[in-house]
């Protein structure tokens, strides 16, 4: 008789050869695929380490195709370097790869599955971007922001010239904006909940997040190899961040339902407060759990404060470093203003120059260049090669932004290539998708950009900018960080000069009164007697860290749009005794 163990053997054994069989049919049909010489078990893993990701990878692709199969650890990731067959997947495949791949960070960051960015294609992903679409960013929603955004340019014109006073008229612009648009991002996603002294925790958690995708989960490349990942302490550390998160979250949906019975506050526009109130509408045809709010509001700020940013610090540092491009734009601001000290969102239309200014700036610096991860449902076919399910899917497209065969003298910085052109960032023209492209591009085009118009539109009209003493173009490194969102390395140092001609020229110090400007913007109302504000408002001067007793006289700008806040459709003429 057989041994017994032999006979439990015989199973496992058999088992081990089928798969060891059908890994080779399939590494047969992906062997195919161009591909750099690997090593045992670490793949090309050492192909990528110690350079920018994007850059490797265009280097790789020099050499081994626009369509080229990495493997890094256990992990098929097949990367797309050219818009011709970035445009054959989407065509064919958009949905065959509609999913994100799960990996460490993603899952945790997506409140287990329970968000968009990072979500697994399904039901859930569709019901939160049908949410995101509907209620949160569509284009009414976004337009019924403006007054957020310009209060917060207000405030960004005033802290600019404050700290240029305040020091040899150097500023640190990076930092400047890197906190202007984390107030700008968390104002319209958590309202008025989030206190100065909560600004700085959600500024630190926000960046970490995007430094978090850069930390290496041995079990993302290895899964065998979890146990290191535990022992280094890298599981521990994700788990203390989303704790960190989850008790914000926590708090501010406990006082969402405080503020609704003591406040009663029925202008409560935060995306947070929007969610938690369609928690009870019954209209939407399915129940939004904690989870997913708290995953959609985390995905607005990830996906958000960075990439935002990262645009108009480019866009700075691209303006200075080509002095003809910003003298036109600053002409086509001149000209469209009209001598008033502010640009109005109703005149971004007419700024043509500024808006082909910044597709240049997203062209050559897409703040995402390889987008987010893709990985395929089913088996599908790529240029006539079979690719198997579960494989990864990577799109550069910072090499796209650079590709000859679309792009004359790609990397010459030349706005005007775009006068004239109907090339796009809107995901239909391949070449130029900073946005991404498909079903899984993304969901915050107009609100960036509309953020992004009316920051530029006023930074430069209100200032004149340079390169502090000694410091010459040549000096500014345009190198970019590693990470998934690519900012620039080197801080960006101006000196900021009130524009000739602007109302504000020569007001160094400017210290206005905002909370009697905040008071006009919120209720239209005033508030000479401090007891009238309500424990909300007070909360937003909290948030823009605004004493409410600050301040003397109202600055021109705010003058100007409160005279459109108070008369909404009047063409709101600046008159005489506005001016200083
Ligand atoms: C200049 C600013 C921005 C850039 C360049 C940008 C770029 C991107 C890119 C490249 C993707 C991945 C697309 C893909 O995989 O094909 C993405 C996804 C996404 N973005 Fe943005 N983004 C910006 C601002 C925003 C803002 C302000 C929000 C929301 C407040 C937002 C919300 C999202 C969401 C929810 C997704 C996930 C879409 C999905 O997976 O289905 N983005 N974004």
């Amino acid at each position: 008789m057989m041994n017994p163990t032999l006979l439990a053997a015989i199973p496992i054994i058999s088992l081990f050869f089928l798969l060891l069989a059908r890994r080779r049919v399939f590494s047969q049909k992906v062997a195919l695929l161009p591909s750099p010489p690997r090593l045992p078990f670490i793949g090309n893993l050492h192909q990528l380490f110690g350079s920018i990701l994007h850059r490797s990878l265009y280097k790789l692709s020099k050499q081994h195709g626009p369509l080229m199969l990495l493997h890094l650890g256990t992990i098929r990731t097949l990367v797309i370097s050219c818009p011709k067959i970035a445009e054959e997947v989407i065509r064919n495949n958009d949905l065959v790869f509609a999913t994100r791949p799960k990996t460490k960070v993603m899952d945790f960051l997506s409140y287990n599955n329970n968000n968009i960015a990072f979500a697994q294609y399904g039901v859930k992903w569709r019901q939160m971007k049908t949410l995101l679409r509907t209620h949160l960013l569509s284009p009414q929603r976004v337009k019924s922001l403006s007054f957020d955004r310009a209060e917060e340019v207000s405030l960004l014109l005033e802290n600019v010239a404050d700290v240029a006073s305040r020091g040899n008229g150097v500023i640190c612009l990076t930092e400047i904006l890197n906190s202007y648009i984390t107030n700008v991002i968390c104002r319209v996603v958590l309202g008025s909940w989030i206190t100065k002294e909560k600004k700085p925790l959600l500024s630190k958690l926000s960046h970490e997040s995007s430094a978090l995708f850069y930390e290496v989960f041995l079990e993302d490349f290895f899964p065998n190899l979890k146990w290191l990942d535990v022992l280094r302490g890298s599981h521990r550390k994700l788990k203390n961040y989303m704790k960190t998160w989850d008790a914000l979250f926590e708090e501010i949906i406990k006082n969402h339902g405080r503020e609704s019975k003591e406040v009663n506050d029925k202008n409560n526009t935060s995306f947070m407060g929007a969610l938690l109130d369609l928690q009870n509408d019954s209209s939407l045809g399915f129940v939004i759990t904690n989870d997913q709010i708290k995953g959609l509001t985390m995905d607005m700020i990830i996906a958000g404060i960075d990439t935002t940013f990262a645009t108009m610090d480019w866009s700075m540092t691209e303006l200075v470093r080509n002095p003809k491009v910003m003298k036109k734009v600053k002409d086509e601001l001149k000209k469209v203003a009209h001598g008033e000290d502010m640009i109005s969102e109703e005149l971004l239309g007419q700024l043509s120059y500024l808006k082909v200014f910044i597709k240049e700036v997203l062209r050559l610096h897409p703040p995402a260049p390889l987008l987010l991860p893709r990985e395929s449902l089913q088996e599908s076919q790529i240029q006539g090669y079979n690719i198997p399910k579960q494989t990864r899917l990577v799109f550069n497209a910072w090499a796209f932004g650079r590709d000859k065969s679309y792009w004359e003298a790609p990397e010459q910085f030349m706005p005007e290539r775009f006068i004239d052109s109907a090339v796009d960032y809107r995901g239909k023209d391949f070449c130029f998708i900073p946005f991404g492209v498909g079903r899984r591009s993304c969901q915050g085009t107009d609100f960036a950009m509309a953020v992004i118009e009316i920051t530029l539109a006023n930074l430069l009209h209100r200032f004149d900018w340079s390169l502090p003493s000694g410091i010459t173009i040549e000096d500014m490194d345009m190198i970019e960080c590693d990470g998934v969102i690519s900012s620039r390395k080197q801080k960006l140092e101006l000196v900021p000069i009130a524009s000739k001609g602007s109302n504000e020229e020569h007001t160094y110090p400017m210290k206005v009164n905002y909370a009697k400007n905040l008071s006009h913007f919120h209720s239209l109302g005033d508030i000479e007697n401090q007891e009238s504000i309500s424990p909300s408002r007070q909360r937003t001067f909290e948030l823009l860290s605004l004493p409410p007793e600050a301040g003397r006289e109202p600055t021109n700008s705010f003058r100007f749009h409160l005279k459109r806040a108070e008369n909404p459709g009047s063409s709101c003429e600046r008159s005489s005794h506005d001016e200083h």
